[in-house]
């Protein structure tokens, strides 16, 4: 599916090396995101402009203490001076927590934004796309990636346009100073910028391999830890070397995030000799003019403080390109997701289906999964309102598939499935699902009540509903005999009831529904006698008065059967009724001898 082939090979970024012509279109549509918070966002812009002039204020308020107040012995001008420096730095910090707040704002709402629309989209996905994607990465795109963006508006628009304004200000200020001592201070900006630059290249290449890590970890975690894991592990006994593979990841991790730290180390050491080295130079030459050349001692004390406001910035600045690489990304691998393209959609003009008969056609239907060999091949069958129908064949034969193209799981690669005369992709999606119920092999049940998990097919049941379904699939009594009733609530995928349990909840909770279409796929494994009669009868419940199909693995179930279709490597080789099709002594016969005959004799 060529979803899936971006997927694989679209990995823009994971190289670190981005292609430019891409760059444009990203970040005009990372800039389409932040389009509804403008006006937030012209709010941040505010409190930046406020908070670097109340920035540059703090040095020019000492240079006049210095240049002014104390040498001219005004004391009244020295107390309003440092009230002003202070009221500055109350007023700058008040900015701040503003600032903080609009920038989670923002960063927060765009979040909201994408994860909603990423939701969304995946679950407009078919099952195509989960059968062939990891749960790991898919949670990891939706939790991590998206919880990434936060940082995007802080740390790297946010705080681009921030260190921008605080360093051309800063810049500004200096030359209108004293244009002297502003160049010494451009002059030694590479010295500091370059380092920098390798410093925050490298910590981003780090930074990368390790959040891989954490995405393998946490994949293998959900994997191992999830109940069907765990008891897959604890039956092969694989504990141990899950363990050392798990410890194995775990010291990657940890190496790589050591690095990270002593990279980060480097970088502060670097900084803080920076931060000695750049005023003890500026302290030697603005020295030497103040003595030859008459500048105030005030303007040179000042430009120590202009020199934090103008490295720290810069330095910043100069990753810019790193950071935005990352944090374009980090978009990208959302992007990757979002423009998957829909495989089973609905036609603008798609019709709502009103009251359904439950007549089945299938119409020339082949239908392979990928490039390779069809699956299914000219399929064309009938099956009228109301009827039992049994798909039998040897396994693999492509029972399940076909039972998957009437929900609309799948679409035909060709030819046509009709429902009342309907193609299937004519019609909306809401409206056919609502009409076809599916009780599959196995099942999955919500981490919730048993009442919830039965009212999910009909949120609106009554609870006399509920009762008079958890009756019809034989199951009242055991949920009225559990100390909670119905609001027992059961683990996730069920793990807390038995085998024969759980199905017929599965059976239960298709009779709420009340599909007038039922698949069923009934299941393989044995039960005993006892539990096997009671799904019986609940089988029997739910196939009244509904058109049924069948991948029948009971002889009760062929033998009450209108229709038998006996399918082979995706045809459809013989039809017809059991004694028709024993009398034929064709495939089915041979079927029948090998699984049903022995339960026949029972
Ligand atoms: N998601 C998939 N992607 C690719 N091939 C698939 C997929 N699902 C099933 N197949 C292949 O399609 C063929 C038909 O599978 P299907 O599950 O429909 O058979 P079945 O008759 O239901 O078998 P069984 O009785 O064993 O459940 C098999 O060869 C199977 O390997």
């Amino acid at each position: 599916m060529s979803g899936m082939r971006m997927h694989t090979t679209y990995d823009w970024g994971q190289n670190g090396k981005p292609k430019p012509e891409m760059k444009r279109e990203s970040l005009l549509r990372i800039l389409g995101y932040f389009r509804p918070y403008l006006k937030w966002a012209a709010l941040v812009i505010v409190c930046i402009l406020t908070a670097a002039g109340l920035g540059l204020l703090q040095p020019l308020l000492i240079k006049w203490v210095v240049d002014t107040a104390i040498p001219e012995g005004r004391t009244g001008l020295l107390n309003l001076l440092v009230l002003g420096m202070l009221a500055a730095a109350i007023l700058q910090g008040l900015v701040g927590v503003g600032q903080t707040y609009l920038n989670s704002h923002i960063g927060q709402s765009v979040m909201y934004d994408i994860r909603t629309e990423l939701y969304r989209h995946l679950h407009r996905m078919s099952i195509r796309f989960f059968t062939s994607t990891k749960t790991g990465d898919i949670m990891s795109r939706v939790n991590n990636d998206v919880n990434g963006l936060q940082s995007v508006v802080t740390d790297t628009f946010a705080s681009s346009i921030n260190n921008l304004l605080i360093a051309s200000t800063t810049l500004v200020t200096m030359f209108v100073l004293d244009w002297r001592l502003a160049l010494l201070s451009l002059v030694m900006l590479p010295l500091f910028i370059l380092p920098t630059r390798r410093v925050g290249r490298l910590n981003y290449q780090v930074k990368k391999e390790s959040q891989a890590k954490v995405g393998e970890l946490s994949s293998m975690m959900q994997e191992t830890l999830s109940v069907s894991g765990a008891l897959l592990v604890k039956a092969f006994v694989r504990q141990e070397e899950e363990q050392d593979k798990f410890q194995k990841m775990s010291r990657e991790l940890m190496r790589l995030q050591i690095r990270q730290s002593m990279i980060g180390r480097w970088f502060f050491m670097f900084i803080t000799i920076v931060s000695t080295a750049g005023p003890a130079i500026l302290y030697w030459y603005g020295g030497h003019l103040v003595i030859d050349e008459g500048v105030t001692l005030g303007t040179v004390i000042a430009f120590t403080a202009f020199l934090g406001r103008l490295y720290g910035p810069v330095a910043s600045l100069a990753n810019l390109q790193v950071n935005l690489y990352g944090s374009v990304a980090l978009f990208e691998r959302l992007f990757e997701y979002l423009d998957m393209p829909v495989e089973i959609e609905e036609r603008p003009d798609a019709k709502a289906l009103g009251e359904v008969k439950g007549r089945i056609e299938f119409e020339g239907v082949s239908f392979r999964y990928g490039e390779d060999r069809a699956v299914l091949r000219d399929l064309n069958f009938v099956i009228q309102p109301g009827q039992l129908v049994a798909l039998v064949g040897p396994s693999g034969a492509g029972k399940t598939t076909i039972s998957n193209l009437i929900p609309r799981l799948y679409d035909p690669t060709e030819g046509r499935v009709l429902l009342d005369g309907h193609d299937l992709r004519d019609l909306r999606l809401r409206s056919l699902g609502e009409q076809v119920g599916m009780v599959t092999q196995e099942t999955f049940l919500f981490h919730a009540s048993i009442r919830d998990n039965l009212r999910y097919g009909k949120p609106d049941a009554t609870d006399e509903e509920i009762v008079a379904a958890a009756k019809a699939a034989y199951l009242h009594d055991f949920i009225s005999s559990l100390p909670e009733g119905y609001d027992t609530v059961v683990g996730e995928r069920g793990h807390k009831l038995s085998g024969g349990e759980k199905q017929r909840l599965a059976i239960a909770r298709v009779i709420v529904k009340s599909p007038k279409i039922l698949i069923l796929d009934e299941a393989t494994s044995a039960l005993d006698s006892h539990s096997e009669a009671y799904i019986q009868k609940a089988l029997e419940e739910l196939m009244k008065s509904r058109t049924s199909l069948v991948i029948a693995h009971r002889l009760s179930t062929i033998l009450a059967a209108d229709q038998i279709l006996v399918i082979e490597d995706g045809r459809l080789v013989e039809s017809g009724k059991h004694a028709e099709l024993l009398e034929q002594g064709g495939v089915y016969a041979g079927l029948y001898r090998q699984q049903f005959a022995g339960e026949a004799r029972e």
